[in-house]
């Protein structure tokens, strides 16, 4: 198969949606120092946020936790009726927010509006959920006693998220911490902190208690974990990042007992066999894989390709990818923005090397672009090797392996072959082969013939080392609740 040339000329950004965002961050308030805020972009700096020290960081705990003991007594419809609000505000400021998450990460702006809806979807569902039967009843088997079970706030939750969903990360944690009846300190990433200063100061307007949600940005992760961890009052943490990260955080948790929720990396297996429907198979592999630049823990990792449809798969997702236009976020008509950083560049640099010199064969892509911002074509290559490091490793870009299998068994036995277990992809146009194929394979998500499966009513979370808990639905509420009961002594009375 020849090698398909991408257009690589980058789409600039368009300098009235650069202004649009730079209009919003204006508005934030933020100092004319501290840690800098770049465009992916360009490399440039567009803001400055507050490097929050360790004292700053413990009287953010003491302020949230005293806004939340108030919190926890108010009525469920109390806070459903605020997080209503909050998520209305977000929709009237969508655009703002989506400019906003543009700029910062570099995702191209019809996909941070679809971060938008996606995030505000949370806050949506835990204004629902928040006034849901939050209890249970039963009657002890031996009789003489009635149980009932209720469910208490945690108590103060410590939210660390990442940059490669700055709204919905946020939101996905804030909006079931509030439900609950919980208070929250917020760290975002330094990537990306502007759009939840944004959302958090809109939470504020819809009538959030002031103090209840405390941003703390920092440029000193790790001693601001090890100090606010310790500290008595908090009660909870939940994280979204790297699984190395998230270790450190666990073995932290551990001294306080906390409760932990964690969403770790993944190394997604999408499957596609025989009988699946060619473009439908080849739309879903592309969705997989460069929904936000591939920089996404659910992203499509190891594309696994039976051989009967793989030749015509791997051309035809090559022509598509080497036709995706590349290039500023905000820039008009961009399919796929700049990666996050330099470090991210490199990696797909070295990841396609060390692919091509174990045997891979090189569609399309596999060169930076550009002389400014952090941009890589989009690449596919063929025929890796399973001990390729871009089969064994998170990518988050946009590179798509492909490695070709023969039957079921094997397939099954190789997607399985890995310590994470985040999510996997099926496409077949068999149900039963679908279904069976996603019954056995280890993840905590499956998406069948479709690769964007998240869904703010769906309950998102890994098994094996991709975490623990789930965010979303009816389960992410109950992360930020405790269960207790009472055993009520029943009398005979005549
Ligand atoms: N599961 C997922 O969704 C994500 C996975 N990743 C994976 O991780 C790789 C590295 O990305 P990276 O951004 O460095 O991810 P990290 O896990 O380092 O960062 C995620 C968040 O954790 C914070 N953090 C980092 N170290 C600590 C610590 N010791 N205590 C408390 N908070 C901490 C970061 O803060 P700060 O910004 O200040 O460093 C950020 O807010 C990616 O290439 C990807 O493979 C990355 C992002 C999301
Ligand atoms: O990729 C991630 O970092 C987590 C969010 C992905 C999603 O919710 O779909």
């Amino acid at each position: 198969m020849s090698i398909i040339t991408n257009n690589d000329a980058l789409v600039g950004a368009d300098p009235t949606a650069v202004a649009h965002a730079d209009r919003v961050t204006a508005g934030l308030g933020l100092p004319i120092d501290g840690i800098e805020v770049a465009d992916p972009a360009t490399g440039e700096p567009i803001a400055h946020i507050e490097d929050i020290d360790l004292e700053g960081a413990l009287q953010a705990v003491a302020t949230a936790y005293e806004a939340g003991r108030s919190w926890a007594r108010t009525a469920p419809r109390q806070r459903a009726d605020v997080l209503h609000e909050w998520h209305a505000l977000l929709v009237a400021y969508a655009e703002d927010l989506a400019h906003l998450i543009s700029r910062e990460m570099g995702k191209p702006l019809a996909e941070a509006r679809g971060e938008v809806k996606y995030g505000t979807d949370f806050v949506r569902w835990y204004a629902e959920e928040a006034v849901r039967p939050a209890g249970n009843f039963r009657e002890a088997p031996d009789g003489g006693a009635s149980i009932i079970t209720r469910r208490a706030p945690v108590g103060l939750a410590v939210l660390i998220t990442p940059w490669n969903f700055p709204l919905a990360m946020a939101t996905r944690k804030i909006a079931p911490a509030l439900a609950a009846g919980c208070a929250a300190v917020i760290k975002p990433a330094n990537l990306t902190p502007l759009t939840t200063i944004f959302a958090v100061e809109l939470a504020r307007q819809a009538g959030v208690p002031a103090e209840l949600v405390q941003v703390v940005t920092t440029a000193n992760a790790s001693q601001f974990s090890e100090a606010v961890l310790r500290d008595e009052r908090v009660r909870k943490v939940s994280f979204t990042g790297s699984t190395e990260v998230g270790r450190t955080l666990l073995r932290l948790a551990s001294d306080s007992v906390l409760r932990t929720s964690m969403e770790l990396g993944g190394n997604a297996p999408l499957i596609v066999f025989d009988d699946a429907d060619l473009d439908r198979a080849i739309e879903g592999t592309l969705a997989a894989k460069l929904r936000n630049g591939g920089q996404s823990c659910i992203g499509a990792n190891r594309i696994y390709v039976q051989n009967g449809i793989a030749d015509a798969f791997a051309e035809g997702l090559a022509q598509r990818m080497g036709g995706v236009a590349v290039g500023a976020g905000l820039g008009t008509g961009t399919a796929l923005g700049p990666l996050i950083d330099d470090r991210a560049v490199r990696r797909m640099r070295a990841l396609t090397d060390d692919a091509v010199t174990r045997g891979a064969e090189l569609l399309t892509g596999g060169t930076e672009l550009g002389s400014v911002g952090h941009f890589f074509a989009p690449t596919v290559l063929d025929r890796v090797p399973a001990d390729a490091a871009v089969a064994c490793t998170e990518i988050f870009g946009p590179i798509a392996a492909i490695q070709r299998f023969d039957s079921e068994a094997e397939v099954v036995a190789r997607a399985n072959a890995t310590e994470f277990g985040l999510a996997g992809y099926v496409f077949s146009e068999s149900i039963d082969r679908a279904l069976n194929v996603a019954d056995r394979l280890e993840t905590g998500l499956v998406g069948i013939n479709q690769g964007v499966p998240s869904n703010a009513a769906a309950p998102f979370g890994g098994v094996k080392q991709s975490g623990l808990g789930r965010e979303g639905s009816a389960e992410g509420l109950e992360e930020y609740q405790s269960v207790r009961f009472y055993n009520i002594a029943r009398r005979e009375t005549h």
